[in-house]
């Protein structure tokens, strides 16, 4: 068994960032901006009115002052004259402020009468004026890589980019062996079991911004499995659920052994999860998982997360950890770090009592993954602890 930081490690080094692609923007929202991108534009390209009002030599400005209105300047419309002492320009937010002004009175300071202002007593302070360039200039960097949120997406579009550069999604085989496993909304057999973690594992890895493929529920038999990874060919990655174990029917290793797969480790000191195996099939990265239910998608979490991120060009980098107080005491932990269903709730978190790794409904009320140390003596309530979000 090797530690989880280092079957991290050797996970990373079975996958490279893969190439980029320009993808249009309404397109790009979950992908990775695989390099910097420089803007194409200064915004806002002009000085602009912030508010709707009257645009006017900013030194004459007082309670009572009268300006003379002599046009209008609207976002799309600028006014093309200059604004001298005692005139006025109608303006609306967005517009380009006229040569000469430098002062937008909004129009609640404002009596109109005609075609004459007069300045209220209470006036707004500031000029109401979004200087040129005052949210970014031309050349100015989106840096990349990075995961695009939706504002650096709005932000590529205001710099005039209309597709960006972007790494190819990962392609990630999921292949779920088992003769107990049937499909959600088919029949099972008395002895038989629905899939499930496969649809979890997708949703996570599809969240992450990998294409995953789900390839039929595999038995456990030499020709199922070879098959299984026949299907997979192409894909970057093929990650296989169950049969990872030391059961007779647990065939994914040897299968795998014989298809000429270079191990990179068998089996983890992490709870749940032991039987974790990875390697090297041809080009693709190959990750066993173990089929309970919770080890799947907690190994999901932990390892093929951050895996999917390298690929997208992203640091190799462990889930964040965060810290709280425990809210009910903790017995000691064993020789392999245990990851146990918990929820945090304002700073306190609490273990469930049951962390068996088959129990998918503890894992759905989860919303954190308590990191216990190798060893770690038993803990008292109010201890800090770690713990990652999921
Ligand atoms: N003698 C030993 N037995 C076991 C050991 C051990 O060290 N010695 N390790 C245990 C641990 S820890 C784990 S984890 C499991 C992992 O076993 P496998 O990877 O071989 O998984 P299976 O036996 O195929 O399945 C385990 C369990 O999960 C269910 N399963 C499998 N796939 C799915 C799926 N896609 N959706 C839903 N449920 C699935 C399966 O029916 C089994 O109940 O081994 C322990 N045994
Ligand atoms: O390690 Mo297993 O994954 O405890 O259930």
């Amino acid at each position: 068994m090797i530690p989880v930081a280092e079957a991290l490690d050797r996970l990373f080094a079975l996958v490279r960032p893969l190439e980029a692609e320009d993808v249009a923007l309404t397109d790009c929202a979950g992908r990775v901006l695989a390099r910097t991108v420089n803007a194409r534009r200064t915004q806002p390209p002009f000085a602009a009115s912030a508010m709707d009002g009257y645009a006017v030599v900013g030194d004459q400005v007082a309670p009572g002052a009268k300006f003379t209105v002599i046009g209008e300047a609207a976002a799309g419309h600028a006014f093309d004259g200059v604004v001298a002492v005692g005139q006025a320009v109608r303006i609306f937010t967005g517009a380009p402020i006229p040569s000469g002004a430098s002062h937008v009175v909004i129009q609640e300071d404002v009596e109109r009468t005609g075609d004459t202002i007069t300045l209220n007593d209470n006036l707004d302070s500031g000029s109401n004026i979004r200087p040129a360039g005052g949210d970014f200039v031309e050349g100015a960097e989106l840096t990349g890589p990075r995961r695009l949120s939706p504002a650096h997406i709005a932000l590529a579009a205001a710099m005039n980019l209309p597709k960006l550069p972007v790494t190819r999604r990962p392609i990630v085989a999921i292949m779920a062996t088992g003769n107990e496993l049937v499909m959600p909304g088919e029949t099972p057999k008395d002895d038989q079991i629905i899939a499930s973690n496969n649809f979890g594992l997708k949703a996570l890895l599809e969240s992450r911004g990998a294409e995953v493929r789900m390839l039929p529920i595999a038995r456990d038999t030499h020709e199922a499995l070879r098959l299984g990874f026949d299907l997979a060919r192409g894909a970057d990655l093929v990650v296989t659920i169950g049969g990872a174990s030391v059961g007779d029917h647990d065939l994914v290793a040897p299968v795998a052994a014989d298809l000429g797969m270079e191990t990179s480790f068998y089996k983890i000191a992490m709870r749940p999860g032991k039987p974790l195996m990875a390697g090297k099939l041809g080009d693709m990265a190959m990750v066993g998982l173990p089929g309970n239910p919770v080890s799947a998608l907690v190994c999901g979490q932990i390892f093929l997360c951050p895996l999917i991120d390298v690929m997208l060009g992203l640091p190799a980098a462990a889930a964040p950890r965060l810290t709280a107080r425990l809210a009910a005491p903790l017995t000691a932990n064993g020789p392999r770090e245990h990851y146990m269903r918990a929820r945090v709730e304002a700073g306190e978190i609490t273990a469930y009592d049951n962390q068996d790794s088959s129990l998918l409904g503890i894992l759905a009320d989860a919303n954190a993954l308590l990191v216990r140390p190798v060893r770690d003596p038993a803990q008292d309530i109010g201890a800090t602890v770690e713990y990652i979000a999921i």
